[in-house]
Parts: C-alpha cells; sequence; structure tokens
C-alpha cells in the first residue's frame, strides 16, 4: 500500500520539480536578485527602477516575435492542442503590456524612444532571436518561454508577499507579474513544459536543462544591469 502511494507520488512529480531541487542556487540568484530584494525592503533608488523599466521595455519589444515563434512551433510539433491557446493567451496580453509599459513610462518621465539597449538586454534578446529558429525544438523552446516568465512572477510576488515593504508607487509594477492570474499561466506553461519534457528524448532533456540554467544566467544578468545605476 505505502510502496503504491509513493509510486504514484513519483509520477507526479514532474522533471521541472527535479530541476529546482537539483539547482535550487541559480533558481534563487534569478528570482531573489538584490534589486528585487531592494524593492521589496523599499531600499530600491528609483534611478534604477527606471532603468530596469526602460531596458526591460525593449526586451519585451523582442519578446513579442518569440513567444509568436513559439506558438509556430505548437501548432507543428504540438501533440496537445490546448497549448496553442495558453500560447495565444500569453501573446494577446502582450499587447495590454507594451501599453502598459509606455504608460508607466510616461509616468516615470522616460522617452521611450531614446532608450539605448544595454549590452545584457542585447545578448538577451539575441538569446530570444536564436530561439526563433525552425530548427530550435518546440520543448526547448517553450521551456525557455516558462523561464522567463515564471522568473518574473516569482521575482514580483515576492515584493508583494507577507511582510513586503514595496514603495506604492512600484506596486502596480509588482502586481502585474505578481498577480495571481499570471501565477496561474505560468502554471499552464509548466504544464506543459512538463508534459513535454516526460515524453522527450534524453538528448533533448539535456538541451531544455542546458537552456533552463541559460535563461537564469540571463535573467541574473538583466537585473545586474540596473543595479550598478545609483
Ligand atoms: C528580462 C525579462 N524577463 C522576463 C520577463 C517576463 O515577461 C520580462 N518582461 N523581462
Amino acid at each position: 500500500m505505502m510502496e503504491q502511494k509513493s509510486k504514484e507520488e513519483e509520477k507526479k512529480v514532474g522533471v521541472i520539480e527535479t530541476w529546482l531541487r537539483k539547482h535550487p542556487l541559480p533558481f534563487k540568484g534569478a528570482t531573489r536578485h538584490p534589486l528585487i530584494l531592494s524593492i521589496r525592503d523599499g531600499s530600491i533608488d528609483i534611478a534604477s527602477f527606471k532603468s530596469w523599466l526602460a531596458q526591460d521595455y525593449l526586451f519585451v519589444r523582442a519578446f513579442v516575435p518569440f513567444v509568436a515563434s513559439v506558438l509556430i512551433k505548437a501548432w507543428k510539433e504540438s501533440d496537445e492542442s490546448g497549448d496553442m491557446e495558453v500560447i495565444l493567451g500569453g501573446v494577446a496580453s502582450l499587447e495590454d503590456e507594451i501599453s502598459w509599459f509606455k504608460r508607466e513610462a510616461s509616468k516615470w518621465g522616460i522617452s521611450l524612444s531614446e532608450v539605448v539597449p544595454q549590452q545584457a538586454n542585447k545578448k538577451y534578446c539575441g538569446l530570444l532571436e536564436s530561439l526563433m529558429s525552425p530548427d530550435v525544438e518546440y520543448t526547448v523552446a517553450i521551456t525557455a518561454f516558462w523561464v522567463i516568465e515564471v522568473v518574473y512572477q516569482e521575482s514580483f510576488a515576492y515584493c508583494i508577499g507577507e511582510g513586503s515593504k514595496t514603495p506604492q508607487e512600484l506596486k502596480e509594477t509588482c502586481e502585474r507579474w505578481g498577480s495571481e492570474a499570471f501565477a496561474k499561466y505560468c502554471q499552464s506553461l509548466q504544464n506543459i513544459v512538463n508534459r513535454r519534457l516526460q515524453k522527450a528524448s534524453d538528448e533533448e532533456l539535456k538541451k531544455a536543462e542546458r537552456m533552463f540554467l541559460n535563461v537564469l544566467e540571463y535573467e541574473v544578468d538583466f537585473w545586474n544591469m540596473s543595479r550598478g545605476n545609483v
């Protein structure tokens, strides 16, 4: 009886959960970055926030075609028609996100047309572009997609969680990615990734795990851009 139960539980543990257990520090590095900690404890300097906002606007513009490319891969390669709706929902919400960035930037007096992408941003957008290639498998691309989203979800949810002292004027930003709705969306992506990885070849699994760690590094570099901006 006991043995049966533990086998049953084992089946439910997805590959992503095993990665998170295997690589806790890289994940923590990306989701508990000093910039995020400084938002949460209220010590953030606003120049850093503004720098992040401006750079992230450029990132999100590059993210749109990347998500569209994942949609194409899902249409061609997915074994489940439901994947498309999840990804399409992601594409659709990016329209609202871009409008939000424009409003938020004008609130902070940032002229988005004058923002110059920094090195880490260019590098990250380069990674997105490389993932748009038809040679990159759906499983690897959707893994990257999930990591990119979940880092923001985990980071910003922490800024509005129990005991946070996030300044009022930053709360709306944190809500964007820290909300229950965004968490649910990330969970839907995670379910897709787990399903794909369960069926993946060893080689594809390795590629996806490397991509997971790769994206975490790019996320840390992205946060780092704004940290030194005092
Ligand atoms: C750098 C970065 N990573 C993830 C997200 C989440 O969409 C974002 N907006 N920017």
